[in-house]
Protein backbone atom coordinates (compact mmCIF):
# COMPACT_ATOMS: atom_id res chain seq x y z
CA UNK A 1 0.00 0.00 0.00
CA UNK A 2 1.31 3.20 -1.08
CA UNK A 3 0.68 5.85 2.46
CA UNK A 4 0.17 9.48 1.43
CA UNK A 5 -1.25 11.54 3.33
CA UNK A 6 -4.84 11.68 3.72
CA UNK A 7 -5.94 14.95 5.20
CA UNK A 8 -4.38 17.81 3.40
CA UNK A 9 -5.46 19.07 0.04
CA UNK A 10 -2.25 20.72 -2.16
CA UNK A 11 -3.99 23.93 -2.53
CA UNK A 12 -2.19 27.11 -3.57
CA UNK A 13 -1.74 30.40 -1.33
CA UNK A 14 -4.05 32.64 -2.20
CA UNK A 15 -2.93 35.95 -3.20
CA UNK A 16 1.15 34.43 -3.64
CA UNK A 17 2.14 32.21 -5.63
CA UNK A 18 4.28 29.50 -4.47
CA UNK A 19 7.71 29.65 -5.32
CA UNK A 20 9.69 26.59 -6.70
CA UNK A 21 12.67 25.54 -4.38
CA UNK A 22 15.15 25.29 -7.42
CA UNK A 23 18.82 27.35 -6.24
CA UNK A 24 20.89 28.56 -8.30
CA UNK A 25 25.15 27.38 -8.76
CA UNK A 26 26.12 30.55 -6.59
CA UNK A 27 23.35 30.03 -4.17
CA UNK A 28 24.41 26.12 -3.74
CA UNK A 29 27.90 27.11 -2.69
CA UNK A 30 26.87 29.43 -0.74
CA UNK A 31 24.50 27.12 1.01
CA UNK A 32 27.36 24.40 2.13
CA UNK A 33 30.32 26.92 2.80
CA UNK A 34 27.96 28.09 5.29
CA UNK A 35 27.52 24.53 6.89
CA UNK A 36 31.03 24.35 7.18
CA UNK A 37 31.59 27.86 8.42
CA UNK A 38 29.03 26.62 11.18
CA UNK A 39 30.80 23.20 11.85
CA UNK A 40 34.26 25.26 12.28
CA UNK A 41 32.68 26.72 15.59
CA UNK A 42 33.27 23.97 18.28
CA UNK A 43 30.36 25.05 20.38
CA UNK A 44 30.94 22.08 22.53
CA UNK A 45 28.98 21.49 25.23
CA UNK A 46 30.48 19.28 28.16
CA UNK A 47 28.26 19.23 31.29
CA UNK A 48 25.37 21.35 32.51
CA UNK A 49 28.07 23.73 33.99
CA UNK A 50 30.81 23.38 31.42
CA UNK A 51 30.37 24.73 28.13
CA UNK A 52 32.47 26.24 25.08
CA UNK A 53 30.96 30.28 25.68
CA UNK A 54 33.87 31.68 23.40
CA UNK A 55 32.48 29.36 20.37
CA UNK A 56 28.55 29.71 21.78
CA UNK A 57 28.78 33.57 21.38
CA UNK A 58 30.39 33.39 18.07
CA UNK A 59 27.92 31.39 16.81
CA UNK A 60 25.86 34.09 17.09
CA UNK A 61 27.82 36.53 15.41
CA UNK A 62 28.19 33.74 12.66
CA UNK A 63 24.52 33.22 11.48
CA UNK A 64 23.81 37.37 11.78
CA UNK A 65 26.96 37.48 8.77
CA UNK A 66 25.52 34.41 6.65
CA UNK A 67 21.96 35.18 7.09
CA UNK A 68 21.80 38.88 7.00
CA UNK A 69 18.31 39.04 4.92
CA UNK A 70 16.92 37.24 8.10
CA UNK A 71 18.47 39.86 10.47
CA UNK A 72 17.49 42.40 8.34
CA UNK A 73 13.96 42.07 7.37
CA UNK A 74 11.04 43.82 8.88
CA UNK A 75 8.81 40.44 9.68
CA UNK A 76 11.24 38.85 11.49
CA UNK A 77 12.37 39.66 14.74
CA UNK A 78 15.09 38.15 16.83
CA UNK A 79 15.65 37.40 20.61
CA UNK A 80 18.76 35.74 22.51
CA UNK A 81 17.48 33.72 25.31
CA UNK A 82 19.22 32.08 28.25
CA UNK A 83 22.62 34.09 27.18
CA UNK A 84 23.38 32.00 24.26
CA UNK A 85 19.76 30.25 22.45
CA UNK A 86 17.92 32.39 19.48
CA UNK A 87 14.63 32.77 19.13
CA UNK A 88 13.13 34.00 15.68
CA UNK A 89 9.45 35.45 15.65
CA UNK A 90 8.34 35.62 11.60
CA UNK A 91 5.61 37.41 11.33
CA UNK A 92 2.68 36.12 9.07
CA UNK A 93 -0.02 37.67 7.39
CA UNK A 94 -2.82 35.93 8.62
CA UNK A 95 -2.76 36.52 12.22
CA UNK A 96 -5.93 33.57 12.18
CA UNK A 97 -3.36 30.71 11.41
CA UNK A 98 -1.71 29.33 14.61
CA UNK A 99 2.07 29.49 14.84
CA UNK A 100 4.32 26.45 15.00
CA UNK A 101 7.87 26.11 15.08
CA UNK A 102 11.02 24.75 13.63
CA UNK A 103 13.34 23.72 16.65
CA UNK A 104 17.13 22.88 16.77
CA UNK A 105 20.74 22.92 18.50
CA UNK A 106 23.77 23.94 18.00
CA UNK A 107 25.85 22.95 20.72
CA UNK A 108 27.36 19.73 19.69
CA UNK A 109 28.99 16.69 22.23
CA UNK A 110 33.12 16.16 22.30
CA UNK A 111 35.46 14.98 19.94
CA UNK A 112 38.91 13.84 20.11
CA UNK A 113 40.73 14.49 17.07
CA UNK A 114 42.77 11.48 17.08
CA UNK A 115 40.11 8.86 15.86
CA UNK A 116 38.83 11.13 13.05
CA UNK A 117 40.04 10.95 9.79
CA UNK A 118 39.79 14.08 9.43
CA UNK A 119 39.68 17.02 12.41
CA UNK A 120 35.88 17.54 13.90
CA UNK A 121 35.71 20.74 13.42
CA UNK A 122 37.30 21.54 10.23
CA UNK A 123 34.28 21.18 8.24
CA UNK A 124 36.50 19.69 5.16
CA UNK A 125 35.09 18.91 2.10
CA UNK A 126 35.85 15.71 1.02
CA UNK A 127 34.38 12.84 -1.83
CA UNK A 128 30.96 15.11 -1.99
CA UNK A 129 30.85 14.74 2.50
CA UNK A 130 31.10 17.63 4.97
CA UNK A 131 32.80 16.16 7.63
CA UNK A 132 32.42 17.16 11.29
CA UNK A 133 31.08 17.41 14.87
CA UNK A 134 27.26 18.65 14.82
CA UNK A 135 26.86 17.90 10.44
CA UNK A 136 23.99 15.40 11.74
CA UNK A 137 23.83 16.62 14.94
CA UNK A 138 22.58 19.05 14.97
CA UNK A 139 24.22 22.32 12.94
CA UNK A 140 22.29 20.34 9.92
CA UNK A 141 19.16 21.71 10.81
CA UNK A 142 20.19 25.39 12.37
CA UNK A 143 21.89 26.06 9.09
CA UNK A 144 19.16 24.42 7.18
CA UNK A 145 16.32 25.84 8.64
CA UNK A 146 17.82 29.67 8.65
CA UNK A 147 19.27 29.20 4.66
CA UNK A 148 16.05 28.29 4.05
CA UNK A 149 14.20 31.10 5.63
CA UNK A 150 16.99 33.48 4.08
CA UNK A 151 16.22 32.15 0.75
CA UNK A 152 12.84 32.68 0.43
CA UNK A 153 13.06 36.23 2.05
CA UNK A 154 15.39 36.90 -0.73
CA UNK A 155 12.91 35.88 -3.05
CA UNK A 156 10.18 38.44 -1.35
CA UNK A 157 8.50 35.57 0.29
CA UNK A 158 6.16 36.89 2.89
CA UNK A 159 4.76 33.65 5.23
CA UNK A 160 1.02 33.98 5.68
CA UNK A 161 1.15 31.53 8.89
CA UNK A 162 3.36 32.68 11.97
CA UNK A 163 6.37 30.47 13.11
CA UNK A 164 9.20 30.67 15.76
CA UNK A 165 12.43 28.89 15.19
CA UNK A 166 13.96 28.24 18.03
CA UNK A 167 17.57 27.57 18.64
CA UNK A 168 18.96 25.60 21.54
CA UNK A 169 22.77 26.10 23.20
CA UNK A 170 22.49 23.54 25.59
CA UNK A 171 20.34 20.35 24.33
CA UNK A 172 23.60 17.58 24.48
CA UNK A 173 23.15 19.00 28.09
CA UNK A 174 19.52 18.77 28.87
CA UNK A 175 18.16 22.34 27.45
CA UNK A 176 17.49 23.94 30.71
CA UNK A 177 19.12 26.75 30.06
CA UNK A 178 18.09 27.16 26.51
CA UNK A 179 14.77 25.27 24.99
CA UNK A 180 13.35 25.61 28.63
CA UNK A 181 13.87 29.18 28.92
CA UNK A 182 12.34 30.26 25.14
CA UNK A 183 8.81 27.68 26.29
CA UNK A 184 8.86 29.49 29.00
CA UNK A 185 9.24 33.13 27.64
CA UNK A 186 6.61 31.71 24.83
CA UNK A 187 4.33 30.51 27.19
CA UNK A 188 4.80 33.95 29.21
CA UNK A 189 3.32 35.75 26.16
CA UNK A 190 0.15 33.40 26.24
CA UNK A 191 1.46 31.57 22.82
CA UNK A 192 0.09 28.31 21.61
CA UNK A 193 1.44 26.58 18.82
CA UNK A 194 -0.10 24.58 16.23
CA UNK A 195 2.63 22.20 15.96
CA UNK A 196 6.48 21.79 16.28
CA UNK A 197 9.30 20.12 14.24
CA UNK A 198 12.56 18.99 15.38
CA UNK A 199 15.06 16.55 15.44
CA UNK A 200 14.85 12.79 16.70
CA UNK A 201 14.19 11.00 13.53
CA UNK A 202 14.75 10.27 10.14
CA UNK A 203 14.37 8.38 6.43
CA UNK A 204 15.44 5.30 7.62
CA UNK A 205 17.51 2.88 5.75
CA UNK A 206 18.92 -0.38 6.51
CA UNK A 207 18.08 -1.32 9.86
CA UNK A 208 16.01 -3.80 9.57
CA UNK A 209 18.11 -6.68 6.91
CA UNK A 210 14.85 -7.94 4.89
CA UNK A 211 13.13 -4.59 4.23
CA UNK A 212 15.06 -3.01 1.55
CA UNK A 213 13.39 -0.09 0.88
CA UNK A 214 14.18 3.22 3.22
CA UNK A 215 10.84 4.54 5.05
CA UNK A 216 10.64 7.61 6.64
CA UNK A 217 9.62 7.67 10.69
CA UNK A 218 8.18 10.33 12.16
CA UNK A 219 8.86 10.11 15.67
CA UNK A 220 5.49 11.54 17.60
CA UNK A 221 7.02 10.27 21.40
CA UNK A 222 9.90 9.96 22.74
CA UNK A 223 11.33 7.56 25.66
CA UNK A 224 11.40 8.88 29.45
CA UNK A 225 14.92 8.72 31.18
CA UNK A 226 16.08 8.30 35.02
CA UNK A 227 20.02 8.77 35.53
CA UNK A 228 20.72 6.93 38.81
CA UNK A 229 23.37 6.41 40.65
CA UNK A 230 24.56 3.56 43.09
CA UNK A 231 26.51 3.67 45.70
CA UNK A 232 28.18 1.47 47.95
CA UNK A 233 29.24 1.87 51.29
CA UNK A 234 32.35 -0.46 53.21
CA UNK A 235 35.04 -0.28 55.78
CA UNK A 236 38.41 0.87 53.94
CA UNK A 237 41.24 -0.99 54.58
CA UNK A 238 44.69 -2.21 54.13
CA UNK A 239 44.60 -4.29 50.86
CA UNK A 240 46.99 -6.74 52.14
CA UNK A 241 44.17 -8.31 54.29
CA UNK A 242 40.70 -7.99 52.28
CA UNK A 243 37.57 -8.77 53.62
CA UNK A 244 35.35 -11.10 51.82
CA UNK A 245 33.61 -8.44 49.96
CA UNK A 246 34.42 -4.81 49.32
CA UNK A 247 32.21 -2.42 48.23
CA UNK A 248 33.90 -2.68 44.32
CA UNK A 249 32.76 -6.32 44.53
CA UNK A 250 28.95 -5.65 46.01
CA UNK A 251 28.56 -2.97 43.46
CA UNK A 252 29.78 -4.88 39.91
CA UNK A 253 27.54 -8.26 41.45
CA UNK A 254 25.02 -5.33 41.62
CA UNK A 255 25.20 -4.08 37.99
CA UNK A 256 26.18 -7.03 36.83
CA UNK A 257 22.80 -8.60 37.58
CA UNK A 258 21.41 -5.78 36.49
CA UNK A 259 22.98 -6.31 32.80
CA UNK A 260 22.35 -10.10 33.14
CA UNK A 261 18.30 -9.02 33.86
CA UNK A 262 16.79 -6.84 31.24
CA UNK A 263 13.55 -4.99 31.60
CA UNK A 264 10.14 -6.68 29.79
CA UNK A 265 9.16 -6.31 26.37
CA UNK A 266 6.91 -4.19 26.08
CA UNK A 267 5.82 -4.67 22.40
CA UNK A 268 2.29 -5.51 23.13
CA UNK A 269 1.94 -2.44 24.93
CA UNK A 270 3.22 0.17 22.61
CA UNK A 271 2.76 2.38 19.65
CA UNK A 272 5.84 0.11 17.32
CA UNK A 273 3.14 -2.37 16.14
CA UNK A 274 1.58 0.83 14.47
CA UNK A 275 4.98 0.95 12.84
CA UNK A 276 5.28 -2.37 12.29
CA UNK A 277 2.10 -2.55 10.68
CA UNK A 278 2.38 0.76 7.97
CA UNK A 279 5.69 -1.13 6.96
CA UNK A 280 4.15 -4.38 6.87
CA UNK A 281 3.73 -5.07 3.40
CA UNK A 282 6.87 -3.91 2.32
CA UNK A 283 8.85 -6.98 3.71
CA UNK A 284 8.77 -10.24 1.74
CA UNK A 285 6.85 -13.47 2.21
CA UNK A 286 6.30 -14.71 4.80
CA UNK A 287 7.28 -11.08 7.22
CA UNK A 288 4.41 -9.48 5.70
CA UNK A 289 2.06 -11.75 6.63
CA UNK A 290 3.39 -12.19 10.11
CA UNK A 291 3.00 -8.43 10.76
CA UNK A 292 -0.14 -8.21 8.92
CA UNK A 293 -1.16 -10.86 11.64
CA UNK A 294 0.03 -9.50 15.15
CA UNK A 295 -2.75 -10.85 16.77
CA UNK A 296 -1.33 -13.77 16.02
CA UNK A 297 2.31 -13.41 15.69
CA UNK A 298 3.42 -10.65 18.49
CA UNK A 299 5.66 -12.76 20.66
CA UNK A 300 7.97 -13.87 17.68
CA UNK A 301 7.68 -10.00 16.28
CA UNK A 302 8.75 -8.97 19.56
CA UNK A 303 11.37 -11.33 20.07
CA UNK A 304 12.54 -10.33 16.69
CA UNK A 305 12.86 -6.78 17.80
CA UNK A 306 15.30 -8.04 20.52
CA UNK A 307 18.09 -8.76 17.74
CA UNK A 308 19.55 -5.90 16.84
CA UNK A 309 20.38 -3.06 19.27
CA UNK A 310 18.16 0.12 18.02
CA UNK A 311 14.66 -1.78 17.67
CA UNK A 312 15.59 -3.11 21.28
CA UNK A 313 15.60 -0.06 22.25
CA UNK A 314 12.02 0.58 20.37
CA UNK A 315 10.67 -2.48 22.31
CA UNK A 316 12.03 -2.19 26.22
CA UNK A 317 13.31 0.38 29.20
CA UNK A 318 17.15 0.14 28.65
CA UNK A 319 19.68 0.49 30.91
CA UNK A 320 23.16 1.67 29.92
CA UNK A 321 26.05 1.71 32.39
CA UNK A 322 27.67 4.93 31.31
CA UNK A 323 30.22 5.58 34.78
CA UNK A 324 31.91 3.51 37.06
CA UNK A 325 34.60 5.17 39.96
CA UNK A 326 35.97 3.52 43.01
CA UNK A 327 39.99 3.27 44.54
CA UNK A 328 42.82 5.75 44.83
CA UNK A 329 45.65 3.47 44.86
CA UNK A 330 46.28 -0.10 44.43
CA UNK A 331 46.84 -0.94 47.79
CA UNK A 332 44.24 0.47 49.97
CA UNK A 333 40.55 -1.40 49.76
CA UNK A 334 38.51 2.07 49.15
CA UNK A 335 35.74 2.88 50.94
CA UNK A 336 32.93 4.13 48.84
CA UNK A 337 32.19 2.92 44.92
CA UNK A 338 29.79 4.34 42.83
CA UNK A 339 28.18 3.45 39.19
CA UNK A 340 26.61 5.64 37.34
CA UNK A 341 23.61 4.44 34.64
CA UNK A 342 21.43 6.42 32.18
CA UNK A 343 17.99 4.54 32.07
CA UNK A 344 15.63 5.01 29.06
CA UNK A 345 12.24 4.47 29.55
CA UNK A 346 10.05 3.00 27.66
CA UNK A 347 6.12 5.02 26.92
CA UNK A 348 4.04 1.82 28.75
CA UNK A 349 6.09 1.87 31.92
CA UNK A 350 6.75 5.18 34.93
CA UNK A 351 9.74 6.35 36.73
CA UNK A 352 8.65 4.70 39.48
CA UNK A 353 7.77 1.47 37.96
CA UNK A 354 11.33 1.49 36.40
CA UNK A 355 13.10 2.42 39.81
CA UNK A 356 11.10 -0.67 41.64
CA UNK A 357 12.32 -2.89 39.16
CA UNK A 358 15.70 -2.21 39.17
CA UNK A 359 15.58 -2.21 43.44
CA UNK A 360 13.76 -5.59 42.88
CA UNK A 361 17.17 -6.49 40.37
CA UNK A 362 19.52 -5.70 42.63
CA UNK A 363 17.99 -6.85 45.90
CA UNK A 364 20.38 -5.66 48.13
CA UNK A 365 20.48 -3.06 51.14
CA UNK A 366 24.14 -1.88 51.11
CA UNK A 367 23.61 -0.72 47.93
CA UNK A 368 22.43 3.07 47.66
CA UNK A 369 20.17 4.60 45.01
CA UNK A 370 20.38 8.43 44.27
CA UNK A 371 17.86 9.28 41.32
CA UNK A 372 20.13 12.42 39.67
CA UNK A 373 17.28 12.98 37.37
CA UNK A 374 14.48 11.45 35.80
CA UNK A 375 11.20 12.46 33.56
CA UNK A 376 8.70 10.57 32.17
CA UNK A 377 7.66 9.73 28.18
CA UNK A 378 6.54 12.24 26.25
CA UNK A 379 3.10 12.45 25.64
CA UNK A 380 2.04 10.33 22.02
CA UNK A 381 1.16 13.42 19.46
CA UNK A 382 -1.31 12.90 17.14
CA UNK A 383 -0.48 11.21 13.57
CA UNK A 384 -4.01 10.77 12.39
CA UNK A 385 -6.20 12.86 8.91
CA UNK A 386 -6.52 15.89 11.24
CA UNK A 387 -3.17 16.49 12.87
CA UNK A 388 -1.92 19.54 11.11
CA UNK A 389 1.77 19.23 11.71
CA UNK A 390 2.02 15.39 11.24
CA UNK A 391 0.50 15.89 7.99
CA UNK A 392 2.65 18.54 6.66
CA UNK A 393 5.50 16.67 7.02
CA UNK A 394 3.73 13.85 5.43
CA UNK A 395 2.73 15.78 2.51
CA UNK A 396 6.66 17.55 2.26
CA UNK A 397 8.14 14.62 2.21
CA UNK A 398 6.32 12.92 0.02
CA UNK A 399 6.74 15.79 -2.46
CA UNK A 400 10.35 16.33 -1.75
CA UNK A 401 11.76 12.49 -1.44
CA UNK A 402 8.54 10.48 -3.80
CA UNK A 403 10.79 7.79 -3.77
CA UNK A 404 10.07 7.02 -0.38
CA UNK A 405 6.94 4.56 -0.37
CA UNK A 406 6.03 4.72 3.56
CA UNK A 407 6.02 7.62 6.22
CA UNK A 408 5.39 6.16 9.59
CA UNK A 409 5.15 6.96 13.22
CA UNK A 410 7.55 6.09 15.56
CA UNK A 411 8.85 6.70 18.80
CA UNK A 412 12.51 8.52 19.39
CA UNK A 413 14.62 6.53 21.41
CA UNK A 414 17.13 9.57 22.25
CA UNK A 415 15.61 12.75 24.19
CA UNK A 416 15.23 16.13 22.57
CA UNK A 417 14.62 19.86 23.05
CA UNK A 418 11.31 19.28 22.25
CA UNK A 419 10.60 17.65 25.61
CA UNK A 420 10.28 21.51 26.51
CA UNK A 421 7.34 22.49 24.90
CA UNK A 422 4.65 19.86 26.06
CA UNK A 423 3.04 23.13 27.76
CA UNK A 424 3.01 24.65 24.58
CA UNK A 425 1.47 22.03 21.84
CA UNK A 426 0.26 18.50 21.80
CA UNK A 427 1.64 18.37 18.62
CA UNK A 428 5.32 17.07 18.63
CA UNK A 429 7.36 15.46 15.52
CA UNK A 430 10.67 14.85 15.72
CA UNK A 431 11.70 14.41 12.34
CA UNK A 432 14.75 15.04 9.95
CA UNK A 433 14.63 15.08 6.11
CA UNK A 434 17.50 13.02 6.05
CA UNK A 435 18.38 9.16 4.92
CA UNK A 436 20.18 7.52 8.03
CA UNK A 437 22.38 4.33 7.60
CA UNK A 438 23.60 2.10 10.53
CA UNK A 439 26.82 3.67 9.92
CA UNK A 440 25.26 7.36 10.13
CA UNK A 441 23.63 6.43 13.04
CA UNK A 442 26.76 5.54 14.62
CA UNK A 443 28.45 8.47 13.67
CA UNK A 444 26.15 10.66 15.69
CA UNK A 445 28.01 11.08 19.41
CA UNK A 446 30.74 8.42 17.34
CA UNK A 447 33.59 9.36 14.57
CA UNK A 448 33.75 10.50 11.51
CA UNK A 449 30.06 12.54 11.66
CA UNK A 450 29.23 13.09 8.30
CA UNK A 451 26.67 15.23 5.76
CA UNK A 452 26.78 14.56 1.86
CA UNK A 453 26.61 18.46 0.02
CA UNK A 454 23.35 16.65 -1.57
CA UNK A 455 21.68 15.52 1.36
CA UNK A 456 21.88 19.39 2.99
CA UNK A 457 20.72 20.64 0.10
CA UNK A 458 17.78 18.46 0.14
CA UNK A 459 17.64 19.51 3.53
CA UNK A 460 17.42 23.23 2.64
CA UNK A 461 14.81 22.48 0.05
CA UNK A 462 12.50 20.20 2.34
CA UNK A 463 12.55 23.23 4.47
CA UNK A 464 11.70 25.39 1.94
CA UNK A 465 8.61 23.51 1.11
CA UNK A 466 7.55 22.80 4.56
CA UNK A 467 7.37 26.58 5.04
CA UNK A 468 5.60 27.18 1.97
CA UNK A 469 2.67 23.98 2.53
CA UNK A 470 2.40 25.61 6.01
CA UNK A 471 1.18 28.46 4.41
CA UNK A 472 -1.04 26.53 1.34
CA UNK A 473 -2.90 24.45 4.35
CA UNK A 474 -6.75 23.99 4.14
CA UNK A 475 -8.87 22.53 6.21
CA UNK A 476 -9.05 18.82 5.49
CA UNK A 477 -12.09 17.13 3.49
CA UNK A 478 -13.36 14.19 5.35
CA UNK A 479 -11.70 11.16 3.95
CA UNK A 480 -15.79 9.83 3.92
CA UNK A 481 -16.11 12.24 1.31
CA UNK A 482 -13.15 10.41 -0.78
CA UNK A 483 -15.45 6.71 -0.39
C1 LIG B 1 10.25 -1.18 13.10
C2 LIG B 1 10.77 0.11 13.47
C3 LIG B 1 11.97 -0.01 13.16
C4 LIG B 1 12.94 0.58 13.05
C5 LIG B 1 13.49 1.77 13.26
C6 LIG B 1 14.84 1.49 12.96
C7 LIG B 1 15.74 2.29 13.10
C8 LIG B 1 15.67 3.64 13.67
C9 LIG B 1 16.95 4.22 13.30
C10 LIG B 1 17.53 5.13 13.87
C11 LIG B 1 17.04 5.78 15.05
C12 LIG B 1 16.43 7.06 14.72
C13 LIG B 1 16.73 8.11 15.36
C14 LIG B 1 17.92 8.23 16.25
C15 LIG B 1 17.65 8.14 17.70
C16 LIG B 1 18.14 8.96 18.56
C17 LIG B 1 18.87 10.16 18.18
C18 LIG B 1 17.99 11.33 18.06
C19 LIG B 1 17.88 12.28 18.95
C20 LIG B 1 18.67 12.25 20.16
C21 LIG B 1 19.25 13.61 20.53
C22 LIG B 1 20.24 13.34 21.62
O1 LIG B 1 21.29 12.78 21.35
N1 LIG B 1 19.92 13.72 22.83
C23 LIG B 1 20.78 13.43 23.95
C24 LIG B 1 20.86 14.53 24.94
C25 LIG B 1 19.75 14.72 25.87
C26 LIG B 1 19.68 13.99 27.03
C27 LIG B 1 18.66 14.23 27.92
C28 LIG B 1 17.72 15.16 27.60
C29 LIG B 1 17.81 15.89 26.42
C30 LIG B 1 18.83 15.66 25.56
C31 LIG B 1 20.38 12.12 24.57
O2 LIG B 1 19.29 11.59 24.31
O3 LIG B 1 21.22 11.59 25.29
ZN1 LIG C 1 20.81 16.51 18.77
ZN1 LIG D 1 23.23 14.74 20.28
Amino acid sequence: TVSRPMGLRGKQQQGTSRIPSQFHKEERVAMKEALKGAIQIPTVSFSPKESNTTALAEFGEYIRKVFPTVFSTSCVQHEVVGEYSHLFTVQGLDPSLQPYMLLAHFDVVPASEEDWEVPPFSGLERDGFIYGRGTLDNKNSVMAILQALELLLIRNYIPRRSFFIALGHDEEVSGMNGAQKISALLQARGIQLAFLVDEGSFIVDGFIPSLKKPFAMISVSEKGAINLMLQVNMTPGHSSAPPKETSIGILAAAVSRLEQAPMPNMFGSGSLKTTLQHLANEFPFPTNLILSNLWLFQPLVSRMMERNYVTNAMVRTTIALTMFNAGVKVNVIPSTAQATMNIRIHPAQTVQEVLELVKNIVADDRVQFHVLSAFDSLPVSPSDDQALGYQLLHQTIRSVFPEVSVVTPGICIGNTDSRHFTNLTTGIYRFNPLYLQPQDFSSVHGINEKISVQAYETQVKFIFELIQNADTYQRPVSDLHEL
